[in-house]
């Protein structure tokens, strides 16, 4: 659960091809700010996530979590450094490529689920696969109701998804963020608009993604019973990563 890692493994990259290896890899990461005035958010990190392995990404507010995770969603490429994932050195790249690599090979849950309210439950979950086009749409429809299966809101498939609770529609989400079979989940604050009970069931199937579909999740979270749960808490302060 804690892990007090030893230096030496905070940078070592590790084939990526092997199960339990090195699936993300982000080195010497330094990122400035310049408004009102040049700040430094983030200074020299270094750290790797290993496949199947879900990671909690924690510290008070203002330590510069989300911007972490924002250069590790590849959305942001103003920083210093070098991240690769899934073997692709992806420092460097333009937009467009950063894009397509997102869509194939990174999911995104966050606090606000973000789902089409006018569209249903089974459509909002189709669309990133239907974006991707490596499948037919039937594969895609067998697709949508197996992540669905696996969030438990097959039955609710042909609703509109306005029409779910916010625990559904998080569920929903989820499933979305599953569609292309995604190495990478990345989560900013996953349980952060939900209750007790929902924020547990949100955390369950985070655990199966990982540990039974061997899926790595790096989440942002402010809920310690979550980051309790996961494998291995990463914490920041101050920009660093201190434990
Ligand atoms: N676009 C920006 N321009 C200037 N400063 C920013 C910008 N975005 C964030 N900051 C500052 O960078 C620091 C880190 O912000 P960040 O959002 O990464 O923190 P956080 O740890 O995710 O916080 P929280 O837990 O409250 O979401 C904060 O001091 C914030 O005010």
């Amino acid at each position: 659960m804690f892990d007090n890692e030893s230096p030496k493994s905070v940078v070592q990259v590790a084939p990526t091809s092997e199960v339990g290896g090195a699936v993300l890899s982000a080195t010497n990461i330094n990122k400035y700010f310049y408004e009102p005035e040049k700040f430094q958010v983030l200074k020299n990190i270094s750290f790797e996530a290993n496949r199947g392995e879900f990671l909690a990404l924690v510290g008070k507010s203002g330590c510069g979590k989300s911007t972490l995770l924002y250069i590790l969603s590849t959305m942001d490429t103003a920083y210093d450094g070098s991240l690769v994932m899934n073997g692709e050195r992806l420092t460097g790249r333009t937009q467009d490529q950063l894009a397509a690599f997102r869509n194939e090979h990174l999911g995104f849950v966050f606090q606000f689920h973000f789902l089409l309210p006018e569209f249903t439950v089974l459509q909002n979950v189709m669309l990133p696969a239907l974006k991707l086009g490596k499948y037919s749409n039937k594969e895609i429809e067998e697709r949508a109701y197996q992540k669905l299966k696996l969030v438990d809101m097959q039955d609710h498939a042909l609703k509109q998804s306005a029409k779910l609770s916010g625990g559904q529609q998080q569920r929903v989400a989820i499933a979305r963020a599953l569609i292309n079979d995604p190495t990478i989940i990345m989560g900013d604050e996953p349980t952060g608009n939900l209750d007790k009970k929902n924020s547990e069931v949100v955390f369950e199937i985070f655990k199966q993604i990982a540990h039974e579909n061997n899926q790595t999740i790096i989440a942002v979270t402010h809920d310690p019973d979550f980051a309790k749960g996961s494998d291995r808490i990463i914490e920041m302060s101050d920009g660093q990563i201190i434990s």
